[in-house]
């Protein structure tokens, strides 16, 4: 088999030093032929059948959308540029936003600063690279015409951004119908302004048993919804019925699941899916993930939880991060469930 050499310098250091130069040429969705059928729900937004919808929400928390109307133009040239970024040096990209709302990091998630995991443990690191975009701050990026780069990046987000909360409302909406949820505050329950991407290169990983080469680990989303758009490399796995199943990154679908606010919104009727990222021995991977949130003050009141707002849950999850190496979530905010510090 033939071997390709990876671009040593574009790793964050902690991880070249633990990557060989050179990696086998594998098939581009050899990774992805472990499981020959999907069985992850489909979801057609042109023609949204709110019984299926409900369906899917409830056996598996996360689905796959087709139909969604993101022009392919648009996904394949965001991920032209998202590839031609994480290729720049470790360096450039550390430098490449230092003075607008977007920020780099790698080793853990957006939250808490990069390589602090490590600290705990090196099986504790995120084996991971991104950049976090709150979407409505986009305006605010270099407008400099002379750094196509930036400029192709605010472009093609703006009109990312579009796309996600058009998605994002139409199915929060037909979700609340099937749980006969009151709308008059849809729009605080989900509001687009929040919405965050996050932007992911997974390099090759050459230092970890398979058993434990995680790009995310198990986790929840915070969010009401979160849509995942992932290129052509394959590593985003769902918990279901005791079972890890890998979520296929098929041409021109998007992935969606639900976050813990959702779960919240629901009184429990719908969770926030339990899922994590591989990394591969042979492919860097990328993709693209949007968030969205209640509006930061919005009360969510249901009869299992204490009423408590996003901003609440959010200054929990920090303090718990920081404090407990993980995210607690929902549980602190259960009626009876673990007192608060
Ligand atoms: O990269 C992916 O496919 C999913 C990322 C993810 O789970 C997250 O950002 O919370
Ligand atoms: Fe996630």
């Amino acid at each position: 088999m033939s071997e390709t050499t990876i671009n040593l310098e574009s790793y964050p250091p902690m991880f070249q030093q633990q990557t060989n130069q050179t990696t086998q040429k594998h098939e581009p969705d050899d990774h992805n032929r472990i499981q020959e059928t999907d069985p992850i729900p489909l979801i057609d937004l042109q023609s949204l059948n709110p019984d299926n919808l409900a369906q899917a929400c409830k056996d598996w928390a996360l689905f796959r959308l087709v139909n969604h109307g993101v022009p392919s133009t648009l996904l394949n040239q965001l991920q032209h540029l998202v590839t031609k970024i994480f290729d720049l040096s470790f360096e450039s990209k550390q430098a490449l936003f230092e003075t607008s709302p977007v920020s780099y990091f790698w080793g853990t998630s957006a939250l808490t600063p990069s390589g602090s995991a490590y600290s705990r443990g090196p099986e504790n690191m995120n084996w991971v690279e991104g950049f976090n975009v709150p979407l409505c701050k986009l305006s605010q990026l270099e407008q400099d015409e002379e750094d196509p780069m930036l400029c192709s990046l605010r472009l093609l987000m703006e009109e990312y951004r579009k796309h996600m909360a058009r998605i994002a409302r139409a199915l929060f909406e037909a979700m609340e119908m099937g749980l006969k949820l009151d709308p008059e505050q849809s729009k605080s329950k989900l509001s687009e302004p929040t919405g965050l991407a996050r932007i992911y290169r997974y390099p090759i990983c050459h230092s970890r048993e398979e058993a434990e080469a995680w790009g995310i680990h198990k986790h929840t989303d915070s969010s009401v919804l979160s849509i995942v758009a992932q290129f052509e490399v394959g590593g985003l796995e769902v918990f279901k019925d005791d079972k890890w199943i890998l979520a296929r990154p098929i041409l021109d679908t998007l992935i969606v699941n639900l976050g813990d606010m959702m779960q919240a919104i629901s009184n429990d009727e719908y969770k926030s899916a339990i899922h994590r990222v591989k990394v591969s021995k042979y492919k860097e991977r990328n993709s693209i993930c949007y968030f969205v949130f209640p509006e930061e003050n919005y009360v969510i009141q249901s009869s299992n939880y204490k009423p408590f707002t996003y901003r609440d849950f959010q200054a929990q999850v920090q303090k718990d991060v920081k404090n407990l190496g993980s995210k607690v979530g929902l549980e602190r905010f259960r009626f009876y469930g673990p007192v608060m510090d």
